[in-house]
C-alpha cells in the first residue's frame, strides 16, 4: 500500500473534483463504541435475507437490518419501513451535526465473521437521489474498506476501526464503488450503520 492510501488523520477527503469524504478515525471513544456494538446487536431483529445477483438468488453474505420512515428496495430486495430504536436516533443527531446533512433511515449490516463481506457496489439508488450523503459508523471488529473509481480504477484503502465515522458525500456513488472484502484472518463481529437520506418523491 503507498504511504498516501493511509488515511489516519481526521477530515475531509478529496476523491475528485466532484467527490468527497469526511473522515472521523475516533469519532467515538472505544468504551462508547463497544456499549454501543452491545446494545445493537442484542436489540436490533437481523435477517439474512435472499438477494438476486447476477439472475440467481443468493442469502446475502452477512445480516441485515433496516429502519427508516420510507421502504427501501435494492438488488430486487424490498426492506419495509420501521421505526428508529432510540439507539439508532441518537447516532442519527451526531452524523447529521457532523455532516451537515439530514438522514431518514439507516441500513444496519452485520459482519459475523470474517467470511461476511460486502461486495463491489455504489448505493446510487433513485431514492436517495444524485448526490446522496452517507454517513457510515462502524462499531465492534476493524474490516478494510475499499474505493475504487469506476473508470481510472484508482483505490483509496480504509480501516474502519471501533468507532470510526466515515461520511460519503457529492458524486461518491456516481463515480466510485466500494467493498468490505472478505478475509481469511480470523475476524470477530463488526456492526455498520449507513445513515441516508430516502427522498420520497424522486
Ligand atoms: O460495512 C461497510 O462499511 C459498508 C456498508 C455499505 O457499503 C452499505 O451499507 O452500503
Ligand atoms: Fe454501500
Amino acid at each position: 500500500m503507498h504511504q498516501q492510501d493511509l488515511f489516519d488523520q481526521p477530515g475531509r477527503i478529496e476523491l475528485d473534483d466532484e467527490s468527497w469524504l469526511l473522515w472521523y478515525p475516533e469519532f467515538y471513544p472505544l468504551h462508547h463504541a463497544t456499549d454501543l456494538y452491545d446494545c445493537i446487536e442484542n436489540t436490533l431483529a437481523w435477517s439474512q435475507l435472499p438477494v438476486t445477483m447476477f439472475g440467481r438468488k443468493l442469502l446475502q453474505p452477512r445480516l441485515q437490518a433496516w429502519h427508516g420512515d420510507h421502504e427501501y428496495t435494492y438488488s430486487g430486495l424490498t426492506l419495509p419501513p420501521s421505526p428508529m430504536p432510540d439507539v439508532l436516533n441518537e447516532i442519527k443527531s451526531e452524523c447529521e451535526k457532523v455532516s451537515q446533512a439530514t438522514f431518514n433511515s439507516v441500513l444496519v449490516n452485520y459482519y459475523r465473521d470474517g467470511c461476511d463481506y460486502m461486495g463491489w457496489h455504489q448505493d446510487n439508488e433513485k431514492e436517495l437521489g444524485e448526490t446522496p450523503v452517507i454517513a457510515s459508523v462502524s462499531l465492534g471488529e476493524t474490516r478494510r474498506f475499499v474505493l475504487r473509481h469506476l473508470k481510472t480504477k484508482e483505490k483509496k484503502e480504509f480501516e474502519l476501526n471501533s468507532g470510526s465515522m466515515l461520511v460519503m458525500g457529492g458524486r461518491t456513488q456516481t463515480f466510485w464503488q466500494h467493498t468490505v472484502p472478505k478475509t481469511a484472518k480470523p475476524r470477530r463481529g463488526r456492526i455498520n450503520l449507513t445513515y441516508r437520506k430516502i427522498i420520497s418523491n424522486h
